[in-house]
């Protein structure tokens, strides 16, 4: 098993509306980071890879197991911290976890050390027996992730998980999504190039439902250097491009 997605000729219409078109891309492990303006098309891709959405043609599949003929073999492997989500408040995070464990067929003998696992993963030990409602909104998009970790897929996908977020704790959860990388396929979609080059080894550009480049951060900056400016300026040079 390479974890690897692969999504091959993709095509999302909402109505009149085209999202996506003609997308090809290939998610290996580590992190890549999907980098576009609001509306490119990136919460739809991760719709579709996620199966929340199913794609009109074209195919996404992991490890060759299709998203749409496979689903729940396909389903099993992924972990989804969608844009916007609400948490049970009344519940604690380890009440939370263990809910979800088992929601996601995680066998009983293994729940107690897989919500345990997932919350030294996202560093909230010390919160385990501590309300939802209490917590700050970093240590909520904490508990989004970890409950997407709790059975172990070898996907993770994360939308936009910085957003509103502040800077300290948007450099904490940063960090743990490169940590996550280190033995995954984690897709983040994203805005900010700061998040492409705290955490990626690759990305895909997206601009309005295109793929614009597809490789790693060294590859799209052509050798000047992994820094949010050097991105920005390749991504501006990209983007000018497509426009001539
Ligand atoms: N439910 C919907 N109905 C109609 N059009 C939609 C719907 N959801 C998204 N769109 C349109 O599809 C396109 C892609 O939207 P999408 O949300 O995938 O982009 P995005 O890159 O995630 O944007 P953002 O950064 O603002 O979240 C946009 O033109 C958007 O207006």
């Amino acid at each position: 098993m390479t974890d690897t997605v692969r999504v091959v000729g993709v095509s999302y219409r909402y109505g009149g509306v085209t999202a996506l078109r003609e997308v090809d891309v290939e998610f290996p492990t580590g992190v890549t980071a999907v980098l576009g303006p609001n509306g490119a098309g990136k919460s739809t891709l991760l719709g579709l890879l996620s199966t929340a959405l199913r794609a009109q043609s074209g195919s996404v599949d992991l490890d060759g197991t299709d998203s749409v003929r496979d689903r729940r073999q396909y389903r099993r492997g992924l972990g989804f911290l969608p844009q916007s989500f609400t948490l049970p408040e009344n519940l604690t995070v380890s009440e939370f976890l263990t809910l979800t464990a088992w929601q996601r067929l995680v066998p009983r003998s293994r729940r107690r050390a897989a919500v345990e696992e997932a919350l030294r993963a996202v560093d909230l030990t010390g919160k385990r027996d501590v309300k939802i409602s209490q917590l700050s909104g970093g240590m909520h998009r904490r508990v989004g992730i970890a409950q997407a970790i709790v059975n172990r897929p070898g996907v993770l996908l994360l939308d936009e998980p910085t957003v509103g977020l502040d800077p300290r704790q948007r450099r904490g959860l940063r960090e743990l999504v490169r940590a996550l990388g280190r033995e995954r396929t984690v897709v983040v979609s994203t805005h900010l190039t700061e998040d492409v080059a705290a955490t990626a080894d690759r990305v895909v550009v997206l601009d309005e439902g295109t793929v614009r480049f597809h490789g790693t951060v060294a590859t799209l900056t052509g050798g000047r250097g992994g820094r949010a400016s050097d991105i920005d300026a390749a991504y501006e040079a990209l983007v000018a491009e497509e426009g001539r």
